[in-house]
């Protein structure tokens, strides 16, 4: 303990104190039945008294109607002290998924599984489990009253306490492997399915479904075997502890009975002790049939604290810095992407300023989208830095940098839901104004009005109801939506038509124009006719960065014939 799940789970301790204590009067008020039991048997019917008959009744009902109350009061005190970890831990475990992907190179379905763990740990916290365990300790109350009706009574319920709980610690072994197996297997199951899921298109042309299939099956049925033997340890445990439980009854009824022909002690103690020592066991018992569910939450939780520990959520930052205005700098940077080992660009160098704007080029697997990444905050440096007026991204909480960050992925990456929506970032309510003039800057507002539901339209599942080039102008006037201060485009022009290229060319100039600075990764430099500055890549190094007539004139120089021709326009 001592993880964010322990902190988390501290902040209801009150709560949990008022379970504690209302457990201990549970189990107290429980013990009310065998004593009302011994009352009739060696008071009531000796002496025919209807009249003490009636009033004990009474009382036992008054009880139970308490027993029951709070019972309701535990059952609410649990589901709320696992809601508000819900409310405590939500955003730190938000945090934490996108650090892992990010920052650890984990799959995305990581979080998906992150997630799931947390679900599993609520589900436990909320339900009648913490209950069993605090019910645990109250068993040696009921030793304590068996042993005082009569020693022989305390030690068989004992010697059968014991062995319920080796039961259940052999229950705990044989079921950590299996239990870790399934929640490896569910994963990657659903991993898998959802990917396929996801490229069904392609896989359906090129007739790979058969053959994924099999792949998916393989690893279902590592899962539907750890599955099984999971079941099949419970199945035995629980049945074993039914079994068991009953014989001790029995055992306990026959001491009891023994004493009695013994002249030892009366018919009512016969049937109390029978009672209190199944509630004795109950709690042992009870454990036994959670067992599952227990296991399952405990493997969460560990797996959780580990990926709490391994992708602490970034220090929020207290100070606000003022929106960035005049320059973009990046000192000696090298990125190492996130699981790998060695960086994939380094000594990058360059400054720009307010107005600017910067093609940068170079061959595949030069490092262009790796340092589109950095620059739009998703991938952190390795060695050196990159700042927004002096101040390294580092300083910026990511929600709040987000806001004078623009960025279009090479592969785009809309949501699923309506154009607006998207092109708002997914703000809430959404300012129209600021919609229609990211649209006009990404010059694909006539696109949208002439939809049915305009700015309305659904664009299907990740966007899949549009082309290629409208989802890249709706990207693009997402990037621009806001006037954000660093405008990163990466191959903005890979889906263009020339319609398409003049308006991300008015979009560049337009970012210029307003005092912003924006990167383009592109291929062609035709395509990008608004730049003033150019950053050549190759192999991870900078080869070049400078103005870019001057920078295209060099490179003519060094290989005519195989220099692309700057496109003209190039104002700056
Ligand atoms: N997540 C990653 N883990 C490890 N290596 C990576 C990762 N992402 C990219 N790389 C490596 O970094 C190098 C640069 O990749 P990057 O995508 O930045 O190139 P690029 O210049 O944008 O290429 P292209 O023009 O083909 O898009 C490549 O060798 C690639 O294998």
């Amino acid at each position: 303990m001592g993880g964010q799940l322990a902190l988390a789970l501290g902040k209801s301790r009150r709560a949990l104190w008022t379970v504690g204590l209302l457990s201990a009067l549970l189990n107290i008020l429980m013990l009310s039945g065998s004593f009302y039991m011994m009352l009739v048997y060696d008071s009531v019917i000796p002496s025919k008294s209807e009249q003490t008959l009636f009033a004990l009744f009474a009382m036992i009902s008054v009880i139970y109607v308490f027993q029951g109350l709070f019972d309701m009061l535990r059952g609410r005190m649990l589901a709320d002290i696992g809601a508000r970890m819900d409310r405590d831990i939500g955003t730190q475990l938000q945090k934490a998924m996108t650090n892992i992907t990010l920052r650890l190179g984990r799959k995305p379905e990581a979080g998906a599984d992150a997630m799931r763990d947390f679900d599993q740990i609520r589900n436990y916290v909320s339900g009648p489990g913490p209950g069993n365990l605090m019910d645990l300790p109250w068993i040696i109350l009921y030793f304590a009253l068996l042993t005082l009706l009569h020693i022989w009574l305390g030690v068989a319920t004992l010697v059968g306490a014991i062995i319920l709980i080796g039961l259940t610690l052999y229950a705990d072994r044989k079921t950590r492997a299996p239990t870790e197996s399934l929640a490896r297997h569910a994963s990657k199951r659903a991993a898998m399915l959802s990917e396929q899921q996801r490229h069904v298109e392609m896989i359906h042309a090129m007739g790979m479904e058969g053959r994924l299939w099999l792949r998916w099956n393989h690893n279902n049925n590592a899962y539907l075997a750890a599955a099984a033997r999971l079941s099949r340890t419970a199945g035995l445990l629980g049945m074993s502890s039914r079994v068991f439980r009953m014989f001790l009854q029995s055992a306990v009824l026959t001491v009891g009975a023994l004493l009695v022909l013994d002249n030892k002690a009366t018919g009512g103690i016969i049937f109390a002790s029978s009672i209190i020592s199944s509630r004795a066991l109950a709690p042992i018992d009870q454990l036994l049939g959670n067992w599952r569910g227990l296991a399952t939450a405990r493997s969460a939780w560990n797996r959780l604290e580990k990926l709490f520990a391994a992708a602490p959520a970034a220090a929020l930052t207290t100070t606000e810095l003022p929106p960035p205005a005049a320059s973009l700098s990046v000192e000696k940077l090298a990125i190492v992407p996130p699981g790998a080992q060695r960086p994939v660009i380094q000594n990058i160098h360059f400054r720009l300023s307010a107005g600017d704007a910067a093609i940068v080029m170079g061959p595949s697997a030069a490092g262009k989208s790796t340092l589109a990444r950095a620059l739009a905050n998703i991938w952190q440096p390795a060695l050196g830095s990159i700042s927004l007026d002096g101040a390294s991204l580092a300083q910026w909480d990511s929600d709040r940098l987000g806001v004078h960050i623009g960025y279009l992925p090479q592969s785009v990456e809309l949501l699923t839901g309506t154009i607006a929506e998207n092109i708002a970032r997914f703000a809430e309510p959404h300012d129209s104004a600021a919609v229609i003039a990211a649209a006009k800057a990404a010059g694909v507002h006539d696109m949208i009005v002439a939809m049915p539901q305009g700015y309305d339209s659904f664009i299907g599942v990740e966007g899949a109801n549009l082309s290629g080039g409208q989802r890249q102008r709706i990207g693009l006037a997402r990037a621009l939506y806001g006037d954000p201060f660093l405008v990163v485009l990466d191959e903005p022009n890979s889906n263009l038509d020339a319609q398409g290229e003049a308006a991300l060319d008015r979009a560049i100039q337009g970012v210029r124009d307003r005092g912003g600075i924006a990167l383009v990764v592109a291929h062609r430099a035709g395509a990008v006719a608004r730049c003033n500055f150019a950053l050549m890549l190759k192999d991870g190094a900078q080869v070049a960065f400078g103005p870019t007539e001057e920078i295209f004139a060099r490179a003519r120089a060094a290989a005519p014939g195989q220099a692309q021709v700057v496109a003209t326009g190039n104002r700056n």
